[in-house]
């Protein structure tokens, strides 16, 4: 395996670059390969066939894909949109495009020229990076204090899908980055992986971290988390999302749905763990999300191109999937955690994100 050594993301300045530089995920968990992007169509392709992933990760690329725009000296608002629609679903990905894009636009507004608001676009991308490592420290703390609340023997079984760990985050990533909280904390039984069908990256990614780190772990298909629970194996269910609405509702990794229903039939806390700027207060309840539909091939086909289905079927193939407020536990962020039945959580979670004004808009957002 793999040193897991590399940054999964970093700017790569000239004569090298510029370039965004990224470590391939679909090269994992076998090869450590970067993969660096001179130009924002090449980022948009890697972002598309998931080399990088994950919302949070996705938002500080995109930043640093308006960056490279603008240090190419390519038309900015053109790349901006494309970027920003790469991938419809994790609405940090907009976020953190049209940050870098108010920066550039405020900073040649304000006479910066060319160079000055290339050089704005890349301090936000910078600073958007920093906190997101910011933000995942502080969610990690309070998911493993509200875990040790409700399990204060330790001991715990810990169910999880996807991957959210430092491969999708500026730091040690969301739901992983709890999770390993608690490992540290010695309180860690076991780590249940799903294998997250059909790109496996919970078989891929999250078994390649949980192993770098350590952890007593066992990867499952997705099907056998029912008979994990049946058999009284799971204390806790712990997933990222994608996009989180005003009302609570959750849209993460498809499978992250069927976990749900099953962790209230078996009365087993299910915990989403996200930052901020997950939240989208536009998207007034689950309804309003886009959910991203892959190519059939990922179902028909195995990894290796192999085909797993006659010739000509047909898939369903949705990336997410979406989980009402009333069957999550407890919405955990930087700023702490929140049952999304509490209306006036959600508010002021609303109101702390700034995700859903940035998001749709031409980057022109009053601040
Ligand atoms: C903090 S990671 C949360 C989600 O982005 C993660 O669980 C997930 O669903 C990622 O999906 P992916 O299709 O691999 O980008």
């Amino acid at each position: 395996m793999a040193d897991q050594d590399l940054p999964v993301v970093r700017w790569q300045e000239p004569p090298a670059g510029p370039a965004v530089v990224l470590l391939d995920q679909t090269r994992l968990p076998f090869e450590e390969v970067e993969l660096a992007c001179t130009e924002v169509p090449a980022l948009v392709g890697a972002i598309r066939r998931l080399s990088v992933r994950g919302a949070p990760l996705l938002g500080i690329v995109g930043a640093y894909g308006v960056a490279l725009a603008a240090a190419r000296g390519a038309d900015v608002p053109a790349a901006a949109e494309l970027l920003a629609e790469a991938r419809p679903t994790a609405v940090n990905l907009a976020y953190g495009v049209r940050r870098a894009e108010r920066a550039h636009r405020a900073a040649a507004d304000g006479g910066a020229g060319p160079e000055g608001a290339a050089a704005a676009a890349l301090a936000e991308a910078r600073e958007l990076h920093e906190e997101d490592a910011r933000a995942s420290a502080s969610m990690a703390e309070h998911g493993r204090s509200l875990l040790a609340g409700l399990f204060p023997g330790g001991g715990l079984r810990i169910l999880t899908h996807c991957n959210t760990g430092r491969l999708v985050s500026g730091g040690e990533g969301t739901a992983l980055a709890v999770v390993l909280a608690v490992h540290r904390a010695g309180a860690l039984r076991r780590l249940w992986v799903d294998e997250t069908r059909p790109l496996l990256q919970g078989a891929r990614l999250t078994a390649y971290e949980a192993a770098g780190h350590g952890m007593p772990y066992s990867v499952l298909t997705d099907n056998a988390a029912g008979s994990l629970f049946a058999a009284g194996e799971v204390d806790a269910v712990l997933i990222g999302a994608d996009r989180i609405a005003a009302d609570g509702s959750v849209a993460n990794k498809v499978g992250s749905y069927p976990l749900a229903v099953l962790a209230r039939y078996h009365r087993v806390p299910f915990l989403v763990v996200a930052p901020a700027t997950t939240v989208d207060p536009e998207a007034a309840d689950g309804s309003a999300i886009v959910v991203e539909q892959r190519p059939a091939r990922e179902v028909t086909e195995s990894a290796a191109g192999v085909r797993a289905a006659p010739a000509g079927a047909e898939a369903y193939n949705p990336a997410f999937d979406v989980t009402p407020p009333e069957l999550v536990t407890a919405l955990v962020t930087e700023h702490g955690a929140v049952s999304p039945a509490e209306r006036d959580s959600m508010a002021q979670l609303c109101s702390m994100s700034r995700s859903g004004e940035l998001r749709s808009g031409n980057g022109m957002m009053d601040s």
